[in-house]
């Protein structure tokens, strides 16, 4: 029987996939999984019986992922699953920076009453006239899941866009339409475009890219939009260029006291992913994930762990080991395997910067006594009986 618990609501069509060897607990500490959007889990005390935290979303800049890793925490994403929902907020955003919808949506409000409104209202939309995005220079920060669909859908509204991403993976590579100019600098992108979109994960190497110094090398009066997270623009850089004109109007899905109150922002309450079908999608993924670590130890789309899959266990016993990532594990490991008489049929062993995982098949019933030998070694972080 596993425990685990939900930070947040978590859609129900991917909680029904949990079977009944899973019970939903409130406690926090008698979690062995953790399913979590964006509850800040920076402060939260781990315990030693948690394994896994799953972000049912692509970011995990609320959860402390080095302090997981050494306590043998896997901490897994559902990379991709809500990032059609954020596709379309991002086109609707350029949209409402292009016109002036919501003035207008306003002003009619505002005029209810007014019998002749039909009438009114031919004199007063000049007030709301805008431009069209068809033609316009498209600037993508950032080609991973989100990225690559904006680019590609704007490309299809008639935009010419341009993107960077210097870790551009071959699978996005592959997926981003042909029309797309891919930049070597992020210098190239700000002077070319007329809207420049940052879809970036937040890490202390990319907070406050979007800063004086990249504002100064765009156009005047160009858009930027945010849909990534709010401390990758500059507040104080931004109000500035705001206030100058330099960038005509600020797009987020992540407002902050600092950021409602400047001039010719629009601001969404970080609804990119609230769609029915991005929130299924991710509690889907997020609840697989956690089914295939929790009962066979495999680990897919994990932030923090190597990725390990092993299949299902077909020996009589196995065992898992989150390890750190130094000299002699492996052999220790084996050390105490032949020395309990204990035949490895099968081994899987991958690592990723710091911290390993390894997955031993193994002929012989697994027991806590030999679980414990396991943990006494130094530098190992968790073991897991699987079987
Ligand atoms: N508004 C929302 O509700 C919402 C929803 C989903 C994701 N997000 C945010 O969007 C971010 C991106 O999501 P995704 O699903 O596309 O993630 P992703 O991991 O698929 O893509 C991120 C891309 O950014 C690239 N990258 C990393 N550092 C970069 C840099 N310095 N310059 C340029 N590119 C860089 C990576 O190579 C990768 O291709 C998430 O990390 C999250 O913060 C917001
Ligand atoms: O869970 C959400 O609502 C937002 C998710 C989003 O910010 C993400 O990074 O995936």
């Amino acid at each position: 029987m596993f425990q685990y618990t939900c930070l947040n609501p978590i859609a129900a069509v991917g909680l029904d996939n949990l079977t009944e060897d899973y019970k939903q607990t409130e406690d926090f500490a008698q979690a062995d999984a953790v399913l979590v959007r964006s509850a800040a889990m920076h402060d939260m005390e781990l315990s030693d019986k948690l394994c896994a935290v799953a972000r049912a979303g692509a970011g995990v800049n609320n959860i402390p992922l080095d302090k997981c890793a050494e306590n043998g925490i896997v901490v897994f994403n559902t990379p991709g699953a809500n990032a059609n929902g954020v596709k379309e907020l991002l086109i609707s955003g350029m949209l409402l920076a292009a016109r002036d919808i919501v003035g207008g949506i306003d002003w009619v409000k505002a005029n209810a009453d007014d019998e002749n409104i039909s009438k009114s209202m031919e004199k007063a939309k000049k007030n709301f006239a805008g431009s069209e995005i068809k033609g316009k220079k498209l600037g993508v920060i950032g080609l991973g899941a989100i990225g690559v669909l904006v680019a590609n859908a704007a490309n299809r509204l008639g935009m010419d866009v341009y993107g960077v991403d210097p870790f551009l993976s071959v699978k996005n590579a592959l997926t981003l339409s042909r029309d797309i100019t891919v930049c070597k600098s992020y210098d190239e992108l700000y002077k070319t475009c007329d809207y420049i979109t940052v879809h970036v994960p937040y890490m202390p190497e990319t907070k406050g890219l979007l800063n004086k110094e990249a504002f100064d090398q765009m156009k005047d009066g160009v858009v930027v939009l945010n849909f990534a997270r709010d401390l990758l623009v500059n507040d104080d850089d931004m109000k500035a260029a705001l206030e100058s004109g330099k960038v005509a109007k600020y797009v987020t899905d992540f407002p902050n006291p600092a950021v409602v109150k400047m001039p010719n922002v629009i601001a969404t309450p970080h609804l990119g992913a609230s769609t029915e079908e991005s929130e299924d999608n991710c509690a889907i993924m997020a609840v697989e994930e956690i089914r295939d670590f929790m009962e066979n130890g495999n680990i897919r789309n994990s932030v923090n762990y190597p990725a390990c899959d092993a299949g299902v266990c077909e020996t009589k016993g196995r065992i898992t080991v989150a390890h750190k990532n130094i000299p002699n594990m492996l052999t220790q490991f084996t050390t105490v395997f032949s020395s309990e008489g204990i035949n490895i049929a099968h081994m899987t062993n991958k690592s990723r910067g710091d911290y390993s995982y390894c997955i031993f098949d193994i002929d012989s019933d697994s027991t806590e006594a030999f679980a414990q030998k396991l943990s006494a070694i130094d530098g190992v972080l968790k073991v897991r009986i699987i079987k």
